[in-house]
């Protein structure tokens, strides 16, 4: 049979299943690999009883028929992939960590919300499976984070205060966003200091003045709004703003798919898209 033609994807491209696909990011996901060379989309999932199984993953995300159907069963789709880029909820993504576990593949993480707990159920899951988490994907974030790590190391806490905002459309769910903590964690180790211990996440009331040396959150939701995240160290008579405004979805899409050929064949763990960028 040398030299018949055959259906059979490149052997070295890497196939990826989606996970959420029929979401917003995992439609943006979809048309991402669909565009980038040396990724291919390897399955498609959404829950059981989802209104999408059985539609043309490609159709959905508006690219045409790519002859992946959405499906409600992760394993075997997993078991035939390289890896899993998955942007869905909390529950969903440590269920999914146990399956990339299980296969042994890369699982690209984007999910936001993640407690204490789903993380260390992730990080347990990294023992066999190689992650890539990250609140944010885009470069611009990831660049802005080490700004902010830069700038709160350079002023002093008695001097500049941090306070992080941040707007998403009105469907997202978790809050402050994903991005929010990153840039607050950057900033946290900047100044050398434990950002749990120290982040106030809403004001409400008599509050009181400003604790020297706290982090602060304020979080806005409404319309469409792709994702907004500003940085403000503000002094006395002087103020500098670290903001970075998404676009298009395009650009997290682009990073997971990035992110997902960096991982292969990079031993197991827990990796971040610091890592991936060379900005660790
Ligand atoms: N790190 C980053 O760069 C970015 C992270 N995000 C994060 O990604 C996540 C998803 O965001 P977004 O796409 O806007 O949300 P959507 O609600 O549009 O998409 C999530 C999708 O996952 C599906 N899903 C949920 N549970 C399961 C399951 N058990 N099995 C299969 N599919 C499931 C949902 O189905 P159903 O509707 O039926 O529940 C839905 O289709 C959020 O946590 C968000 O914060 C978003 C953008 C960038
Ligand atoms: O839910 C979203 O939409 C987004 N979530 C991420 C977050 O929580 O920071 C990333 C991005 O801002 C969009």
């Amino acid at each position: 049979m040398s030299g018949a033609a055959t259906n059979d994807p490149p052997v070295n491209e890497m196939g990826l299943v989606v996970v959420g696909a029929a979401g917003r990011m995992g439609q943006a996901l979809i048309r991402a690999i669909h565009t980038i060379p040396g990724a291919r989309v390897a399955g498609a999932i959404e829950r059981a009883g989802s209104p999408h199984l059985g539609k043309d993953a490609g159709e959905l995300a508006g690219i045409g028929n790519i002859g992946v159907a959405i499906g409600d069963d992760p394993l075997p789709a997993f078991a035939k992939a390289d890896g899993v880029l998955d942007f869905t909820s909390p529950a969903a993504t440590v269920e999914f960590a146990g399956y990339a576990a299980q296969a042994r593949i890369v699982h690209v993480i984007g999910t936001t919300g993640c407690s204490a707990d789903d993380n260390a159920k992730i990080k347990a899951a990294a023992r066999h499976a190689t992650v890539v988490k990250s609140g944010n994907m885009s470069l611009g974030v990831n660049l802005l984070a080490v700004l902010v790590e830069q700038a709160a190391r350079a002023l002093d806490a008695d001097d500049f205060d941090i306070e992080i905002l941040e707007m998403h459309h009105r469907h997202k769910v978790d809050a402050p966003s994903g991005t929010a903590l990153l840039l607050g964690e950057a900033a946290a180790v900047g100044r050398g200091i434990d950002l749990d211990g120290n982040s106030v996440r809403s004001r409400d009331g008599h509050t009181g003045v400003r604790k020297t040396g706290s982090i602060g959150f304020a979080t806005l939701r409404g319309g469409s709004v792709v994702g907004d995240h500003s940085v403000v160290l503000a002094g006395t008579g002087e103020r500098i703003t670290l903001a970075h405004h998404a676009e298009d979805r395009a650009i997290f899409a682009r990073g997971a798919v990035k992110a997902a050929l960096w991982a292969r064949g990079r031993k197991p763990g827990l990796y971040s898209m610091r890592d991936v960028l060379g900005l660790a």
